[in-house]
């Protein structure tokens, strides 16, 4: 039996995706946590824990250089929120063309017998332009900027994207009437729009920040359903403040941007759709269950991502240092114990390597002796054995 400790809410259908080798509990010595946006950049990981699943896309909120050196494997569920996100971000486009806030709030302190008579009155105040013919500035190509961009076009706006690490797979996901430039400057200079979908790193912090936005159109909208930081708040209140840009709205509040006219906050509400937290906690679900059942590594984000067919009874994975001579040192381990390879492999991501070796006769053999000869290779960080099911 396996225990999967979650934080956050996970919807439903993500837990009755477990099946009857997983107990969902709050025990202290867990195998998985399955976790939305939890802090854990300063908590304890256990030592029985073997891997963490966000049910979203951001792992800016994992503690990634102490897990690895754990040998706990971090996942994300890439995509189950995108749709979520693009939806917001279009009707902020809409709402913020069309003067939404300021017209509902305009109605809403007028609900007493003035209320009709207000609504042909000053109804001008409020006009608006359209989606139509403007050009909207998409920054990060992947998931969710490949469907705003996408959706934009289908609006009728014309499309700026930049992305230097764009794959190839996200690649193939975008129109080819969006087009593509290779800076900052080259895709906000002329955009009415702006709207940035990147991860949050060092490279990310900051990256919209006051040149970027005195590059901007005059009067342009900016939106950051990223993370905190990626847009500098400060800058954007002194764009505001200026009028340099029109509106600015952001799923992240902060006190330096409260209660300030033009400026949107919402509670980091991108992801939370029905459909967008089921997807995520089902693929959370089975990104679990996959690798601590086979050991696959799809779409871990501190290991290479490996998907070894499993048709032996025994596997044993271990994570180490990508470093010379590991998988003769791993070799040697198991041959000194007289234990057949029939299949081996071996991946490296950067400093960490991930090797899959699958035996069929482990049975009766002293395992837990296998496990501390592999753990006692200074470069191993963590060694598993799995029965197959
Ligand atoms: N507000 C919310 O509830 C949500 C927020 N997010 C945030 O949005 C981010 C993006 O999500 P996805 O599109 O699903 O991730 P993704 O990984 O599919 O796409 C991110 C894209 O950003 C690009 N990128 C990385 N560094 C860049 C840089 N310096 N300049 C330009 N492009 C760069 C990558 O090449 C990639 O194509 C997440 O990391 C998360 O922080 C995602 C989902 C929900
Ligand atoms: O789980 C959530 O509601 C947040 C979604 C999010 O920010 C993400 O997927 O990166």
């Amino acid at each position: 039996m396996y225990e999967v400790k979650t934080f956050n809410a996970i919807a439903q259908a993500g837990l009755d995706t477990f099946t009857d080798d997983f107990e969902i509990n709050q025990t202290d010595e867990p195998d998985a946590y399955l976790i939305r946006s939890v802090n854990l950049l300063q908590a304890e990981l256990p030592e029985s824990l073997k891997t963490i699943v966000r049910a979203g896309a951001g792992v800016n909120n994992v503690p990634l250089g102490r897990a690895t050196a754990q040998g706990i494997a971090v996942f994300n569920t890439p995509g189950s929120n995108a749709n979520a996100v693009k939806e917001l971000v279009v009707s902020l486009m809409i709402a913020t063309a069309r003067n939404l806030f300021e017209a509902h709030n305009y109605s809403d302190e007028h609900t007493e017998a003035d209320v009709s008579q207000r609504t042909e009155k000053d109804k001008t105040k409020f006009n608006g332009t359209e989606l139509a013919g403007k050009r909207l500035a998409v920054i990060g190509l992947g998931n969710v900027g490949s469907l705003v961009a996408n959706a934009a076009l289908a609006l009728g706006m014309k499309v700026i994207g930049y992305d230097p690490y764009l794959s190839a797979n996200a690649a193939w996901r975008i129109n080819n009437r969006v087009k593509r430039v290779d800076s900052i400057k080259n895709a906000v200079k002329n955009a009415d729009f702006v709207t940035i979908h990147v991860p949050k790193n060092n490279e990310t912090i900051g990256l919209l920040g006051t040149k970027e936005i005195t590059e901007m159109k005059d009067g342009a909208v900016l939106f950051n359903y990223s993370r905190i930081g990626i847009v500098d708040n400060k800058a954007a209140v002194k764009a505001i403040r200026s009028q340099k840009i029109s509106h600015y709205c952001t799923d992240f509040g902060e006190p330096i941007i409260a209660d300030q006219e033009k400026i949107t906050i919402t509670p980091h509400i991108g992801g939370s759709t029905l459909e967008a937290e089921t997807n995520g906690a089902v693929q959370g679900a089975n990104t679990v269950m996959n690798y601590l059942e086979e050991g696959d590594t799809t779409h871990c984000v501190n290991l290479p991502n490996m998907q070894v067919p499993f048709e032996t009874a025994y596997r044993v994975t271990v994570i180490h240092q990508n470093v010379p001579n590991m998988v003769g040192q791993i070799s040697t381990q198991i041959a000194n114990r007289e234990i057949n390879i029939e299949n081996m492999a071996n991946a490296a991501k950067e400093k960490v390597a991930y090797t899959v070796i699958d035996v069929d006769d482990l049975q009766g053999k002293d395992q837990e002796g296998l496990i501390s000869a592999l753990e006692g290779i200074k470069e191993v960080y963590k060694v598993r054995v799995i029965k197959h099911r």
